[in-house]
């Protein structure tokens, strides 16, 4: 049984990732999924330059889940791309690097900067961040988001994807999707956490910021997640795939993402709370159902969800 997979003509020994967010932040973290079970990483979400994010609490883990107004810390572009550029040079892996600009400028800044520079690997553009008070997750603007994306490829020619917010309409989904398949889009990456959610310990909020209002992730965003992945591969052109990300905590979870058309999986939440060795555990878990079920590769199931005739 293999566990490789390829996105964009780029090839990965393993289908787990960390979710941008999560164990990303800095040389140590990045370095600890670098040398897991992990097939690759994806950097924290960079902006041009470095930001504080919000005042703490800003994140909490819950039984089902978690939520987290983090507010976009990170250390800027430059810190993550001179790491990511560093590493290419020891290793054949390809790298993912996260960015969101505050402004279009900004962001079409940050990839002309990538653009013009030697990073070999891909640019996950986030297109969702819900926990910028006065920003809204932008793929929820399709016409802005359109706008952005044909800016974008009139120079850009590096591998890009974006990260997508879940969305909840079929409507939804095919208006999304029309837009999507316009670009030369190496993959979609299904879901950011569900935006502006609210956990209440006794009588009082877990986070600080937005009067205690977050992005959720976790058991609560499964099914929301499985949804959107297996909606963008039914409807997005084959040489867009899909990442699946949500709700990943067991090596079942991880079969259905790639059941639903994901060819990479990330995880958020539960990297959070076991930390990078449940790469391992998922790939054994994984292995141990394809071996059950007499699948040699994901291919052999990728996108086989069946319907109920
Ligand atoms: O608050 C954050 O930093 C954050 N939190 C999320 O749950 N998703 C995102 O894309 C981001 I940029």
């Amino acid at each position: 049984v293999l566990l490789n997979t390829t996105i964009a003509g780029y090839e990965f020994d393993n289908c787990l990732m960390n979710a941008a967010g999560v164990c990303c932040y800095d040389h140590e973290e990045l370095t600890m999924v670098d040398q897991s079970s992990a097939g690759t990483f994806v950097t924290k979400s960079a902006t041009k330059t470095s930001r504080e994010g919000n005042p703490l609490p800003r994140y909490q883990a819950v039984p089902l889940g978690s939520i987290n107004s983090m507010g976009l810390p990170n250390l800027g572009l430059d810190y993550y791309l001179d790491y990511v550029r560093q590493l290419e040079k020891q290793t054949k892996k390809t790298y993912f690097l996260s960015m969101t600009g505050l402004s279009k400028e900004e962001t079409l800044e940050m990839l002309k900067q990538v653009e013009l520079s030697d990073f070999k690997g891909m640019v996950e553009l986030n297109l969702s961040c819900p926990n910028v008070p006065g920003k809204p997750q932008l793929a929820y603007d399709l016409p802005t988001t359109e706008n952005l994306l044909t800016e974008v490829f009139a120079f850009f020619t590096k591998p890009l994807g974006v990260k997508l917010p879940p969305y909840f309409d079929i409507a939804h989904f095919d208006a999304a999707a029309e837009v999507y398949n316009k670009f030369p889009l190496a993959f979609v990456n299904c879901v950011n956490s569900i935006g502006n959610g609210l956990i209440i310990n006794d009588e009082t909020v877990v986070i600080k910021p937005k009067n205690g209002f977050g992005g959720i992730g976790g058991d609560y965003i499964k099914p929301t997640a499985l949804a959107n992945v297996h909606a963008f591969y039914q409807r997005l052109k084959p040489s867009i795939k899909i990442i699946g990300t949500g709700g990943v905590k067991t090596g079942r979870d991880v079969f259905e993402h790639i059941l639903c058309g994901a060819s990479m999986v990330q995880v958020g939440t539960a990297l959070e709370k076991e930390g990078v060795e449940i790469f391992a555990r998922l790939s054994q878990e994984l292995t141990e159902i394809m071996q059950e079920k007499g699948y040699q590769t994901i291919e052999d199931f990728r996108g086989k969800l069946q319907y109920l005739a």
